[in-house]
């Protein structure tokens, strides 16, 4: 579970984020949606310990944030992949940062985790002899090899293609299920908002802040039927956005 409670956070004297709440129950998943510049990364990266001086109070399963206790998954934009490395050793890197040493179940909980994210045949590329999805996959896997208390997405399928990036969306969605940990994921598109979150978070800024959060039927729900009801919640949050971006 994550709480964040009036979290205020500045760049020097810019006030990025002020005065923001968020809340996403265990095995909830927060789409994150705002305009460029609003302070969704900012916000991640509280959330993540990268940023550890703010305002307020962020909870993660009820303790204060802490890197060196919680497990947290971090899946970005760029991938965030060490060139020099294999896909299975980059898949480990996340487990490695947390435990000194890597046991059997962990090599073996990888290789299941990678198959599962269709790189059986891939372990000793590099990843520069990956595709823009496949390095992603490596992402996303190595996210899920730590078991983390808690899982960050940065618009992590942004840079992909149409056809890819739902894919992608399918694949995380699927291995999301599994195990059903806490995520926040950002991105700017409704569409990906409407069909990756339980719950959806419009943030305007900076200041950053929550301006509404919408609970979401159509989440996971790719073949919609009630096409009425799926637009106009899509009206209503670019109603939202546009608000905020007057
Ligand atoms: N290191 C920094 N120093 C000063 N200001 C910063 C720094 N990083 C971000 N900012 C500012 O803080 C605000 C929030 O930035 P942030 O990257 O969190 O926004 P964002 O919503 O993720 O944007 P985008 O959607 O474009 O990625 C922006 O106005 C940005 O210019």
């Amino acid at each position: 579970m994550i709480k964040v409670r009036n979290l205020g956070v500045y760049y020097d004297k810019f006030k990025a984020l002020s005065g923001l709440n968020l809340e996403v129950e265990k095995g909830g998943i927060a789409a994150v949606i705002g305009p460029s510049g609003c302070g969704k990364t900012t916000l991640l990266y509280v959330l993540a310990g990268i940023i550890n001086k703010f305002e307020g109070e962020v909870l993660i399963n009820d303790a204060p944030i802490d890197p060196r206790r919680h497990r947290i998954g971090l899946v970005l934009q760029d991938y965030g992949l060490l060139p020099w490395k294999r896909v299975f050793e980059n898949a480990l890197l996340g487990l490695k940062v947390k435990k000194k040493v890597i046991e059997k179940e962990d090599k073996e909980y990888a290789e299941y985790i990678l198959a599962r994210v269709g790189l059986s045949g891939f372990f000793k590329r590099y990843p520069g002899e990956l595709s823009g999805g496949q390095k992603q996959r490596v992402a996303i896997a190595r996210a899920f090899i730590m078991k983390p208390d808690i899982l960050l997405l940065d618009e992590p399928f942004s840079a992909l293609d149409a056809i890819t990036r739902e894919e992608m969306q399918d694949l995380f969605l699927d291995v999301w299920k599994s195990d059903s940990v806490s995520t926040v994921f950002v991105t700017h598109s409704t569409e990906e908002a409407m069909y990756l979150g339980k719950k959806i978070t419009v943030m305007t800024g900076p200041p950053g802040r929550i301006v509404s959060t919408l609970d979401n039927p159509f989440f996971g729900v790719r073949e919609v039927k009630d096409i009425e009801h799926y637009i106009s919640i899509k009206l209503k949050l670019r109603k939202l956005l546009k608000g905020i971006q007057k």
